[in-house]
């Protein structure tokens, strides 16, 4: 069976002034060890360049991820940011297809997919994010979403540009909610995805691509997703602005890891 090291991120949204953002990437570098499974933080816009500094200054390799980026390079596009400028300040990896991004602010299957692919050939690593809403689920159709965006999102994908993605199955009736899934809800989630992810890009893709879940992930429930066979480590909203939170979930992750 391919083995597959964790990946935790941490997305803190529109949350953390400047002050705080920098005492929580000190306190992450201060205490993570990074050997056995891979780290990435999302801070919010403004403060990406500082929180680069602070990773740069630890010789840290937690990575710097953006929430949210323009597909085009350049140009007149008020307010947006580009690839280029994440990278110029150190930014490694982006998010793409949140479901806030989706839902709250309309983001379509086509832009998530025209964002993902100009991620991929400016040659950022990029965490597609796919879940379904409440009514989707009640109406039994949670593999279905999934899988058609995963079908959307991923189109005109290489199976080489595939090495740079991350999944991050995410309901969006969990997030921010307390409610999570249950690990058995999430497993069988995530085996569907892997499924689709064999159909679409054959055995050893599949097997390889890690598949994160994300929905009130805590440390009190952390375990039993990382427990999961196909559940890859997490995408992590409120519990990631805790230092002590985050901290206990990403030593869950590599406990796991070790077993
Ligand atoms: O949206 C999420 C991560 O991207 C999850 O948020 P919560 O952990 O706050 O539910």
């Amino acid at each position: 069976m391919t083995k597959r090291r964790k990946t935790i991120g941490g997305n803190w949204k529109m949350n953390l002034n400047r002050k705080d953002s920098i005492a929580l990437a000190e306190k992450l570098v201060g205490e993570t060890d990074m050997q056995s499974l891979d780290l990435c933080i999302y801070p919010a816009l403004p403060y990406l360049d500082t929180v680069a500094g602070v990773l740069a200054e630890a010789g840290s390799s937690i990575k710097l991820g953006a929430q949210n980026f323009h597909g085009k390079s350049n140009g007149s596009f008020t307010g947006e940011i580009s690839l280029e400028m994440l990278r110029d300040i150190d930014c490694q990896t982006v998010l793409v297809g949140h479901s806030e991004r989706r839902h709250k602010l309309g983001e379509s299957d086509v832009l998530v997919n025209q964002k993902l692919r100009a991620a991929l050939d400016t040659g950022f690593d990029t965490t597609l994010c796919i879940g379904e809403t409440l009514k989707q689920r009640e109406a039994d159709q949670t593999n279905a979403v999934n899988t058609a965006q995963l079908c959307y999102g991923l189109a005109g994908v290489t199976s080489d540009q595939l090495r740079q993605v991350t999944l991050a199955y995410e309901p969006v009736w969990a997030i921010g909610t307390g409610e999570s899934a249950t690990p058995e809800d999430a497993a069988s989630a995530h085996a569907a995805i892997r499924r689709y992810m064999e159909f679409a890009y054959g055995k050893a893709a599949a097997a390889a691509i890690r598949i994160q879940y994300g929905g009130s992930v805590k440390p009190d429930n952390a375990a039993e997703f990382f427990a999961q066979t196909d559940i890859d480590g997490a995408l992590v909203g409120g519990a990631s602005l805790e230092a002590e939170d985050f901290l206990r979930i990403i030593q869950l992750a590599k406990s796991a890891e070790e077993h």
